[in-house]
C-alpha cells in the first residue's frame, strides 16, 4: 500500500488535454495525488468540437482496471465518459468489489454539443452506476436527463437532488449551476441536508472540460480522505481560480489552467 493518495479516473481522452483523462490526471496532479488512468475511448477532438469517436472495447477495459486493482488499489476513483452501457457493467463490476469512494461525471454531451453517450447507455448509468456513486456530479443539462425533469428554476433543482439521492440511491450529489444565468451555483446533497456554493459568473467561452476537471479534483481530495463536505470546497475554489486564469489555448472553447490554484 503506498502512502501517496493515488487516484484512478476512467474515461475517455482528449488529445488537446483540456477534457477526459488527461485533464484529470493534471488536476490530480496539481492536488499532490498520484493519478492512474483507464481508457474507455479515443476521442479526436479539440477547443472547437468533436471530430471523431472510438470506442474500446468493454474487455479491454475490464483488462485496464484489472491491471490497475491486481497491481495497486486506488483510494477513490472517477468516471467520466461512458459510451456504451457494456463499459459500465464492466467499470461496476470494480466498483463492488473494492468499494472505493466513486465519483460519477455523468458526461452525455460535450461543452461543444457532441453526444458522448449513446441514449440506451442512460438506463444503465441511472440502474447499475448511480447506485454505486459516492458522488454523482451532473450540470444542469445531465440532472435533467437523468431526472426527466425540465429544471428551470432552484425549486427544480431541489426536486431533482432529492430525486438522484433518495430515489436513485446515490450517496450524493452535486448539481452544478455552470449552465444557469447569474451566480455559478453549485448544489450538494447528502441525503440530509443541502449545501450551495456559489463564485461570480466569470465571462468567458474558456470552460473546456470544467466538468471533468472539478470531478477529478473531487476524487483527489477523497483519495486524500477528506470529506465530501471539504471536497466540494476546494473543487469549487479550484474550478473558480482555473477558468478566471485559463490560459487561452486553442481558437475554440479553451481549457482551465490546472496549475493556477495554490489553496490548501
Ligand atoms: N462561467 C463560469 N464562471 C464561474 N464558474 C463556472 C463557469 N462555468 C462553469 N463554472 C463552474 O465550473 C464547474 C463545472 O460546471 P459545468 O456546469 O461547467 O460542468 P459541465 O457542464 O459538466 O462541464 P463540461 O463543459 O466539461 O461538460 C461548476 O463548479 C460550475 O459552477
Ligand atoms: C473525453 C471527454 N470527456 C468529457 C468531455 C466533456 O467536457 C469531453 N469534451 N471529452
Amino acid at each position: 500500500m503506498s502512502d501517496l493518495p493515488i487516484a484512478l479516473t476512467v474515461a475517455g481522452t482528449d488529445p488537446t488535454g483540456g477534457a477526459g483523462v488527461f485533464a484529470d490526471l493534471k488536476a490530480m496532479h496539481s492536488r499532490d495525488v498520484y493519478g492512474m488512468a483507464a481508457v474507455t475511448s479515443l476521442t479526436a477532438q479539440n477547443t472547437m468540437g468533436v471530430q471523431d469517436v472510438y470506442n474500446i472495447p468493454a474487455d479491454f477495459i475490464d483488462k485496464e482496471l484489472n491491471s490497475i486493482f491486481s497491481d495497486e488499489v486506488p483510494h477513490a476513483m472517477k468516471t467520466g465518459m461512458l459510451a456504451e452501457t457494456d463499459m459500465m457493467f464492466v467499470i461496476a463490476e470494480y466498483i463492488r468489489k473494492y468499494n472505493i469512494p466513486y465519483v460519477m461525471d455523468p458526461v452525455m454531451i460535450a461543452t461543444s454539443g457532441d453526444r458522448l453517450m449513446t441514449p440506451e447507455a442512460m438506463n444503465t448509468l441511472i440502474e447499475t452506476l448511480i447506485p454505486l456513486a459516492s458522488v454523482v456530479a451532473p450540470n444542469l443539462h445531465e440532472a435533467a436527463a437523468i431526472t426527466g425533469m425540465k429544471i428551470t428554476e432552484e425549486a427544480d433543482i431541489h426536486q431533482a437532488l432529492k430525486i438522484i439521492v433518495d430515489d436513485m440511491q446515490a450517496g450524493s450529489v452535486i448539481i452544478k449551476g455552470g449552465h444557469l444565468e447569474g451566480d455559478a451555483r453549485d448544489y450538494l446533497y447528502d441525503g440530509q441536508t443541502i449545501t450551495t456554493l456559489s463564485a461570480k459568473r466569470i465571462q468567458t467561452n474558456q470552460t473546456h472540460g470544467t466538468g471533468c476537471t472539478f470531478s477529478a479534483v473531487l476524487t483527489a481530495e477523497l483519495a486524500k480522505g477528506r470529506t465530501i463536505q471539504q471536497a466540494f470546497k476546494t473543487s469549487k475554489a479550484y474550478i473558480t481560480n482555473a477558468i478566471e486564469h485559463s490560459p487561452g489555448i486553442g481558437r475554440g472553447n479553451g481549457p482551465v489552467n490546472h496549475f493556477s490554484y495554490k489553496g490548501e
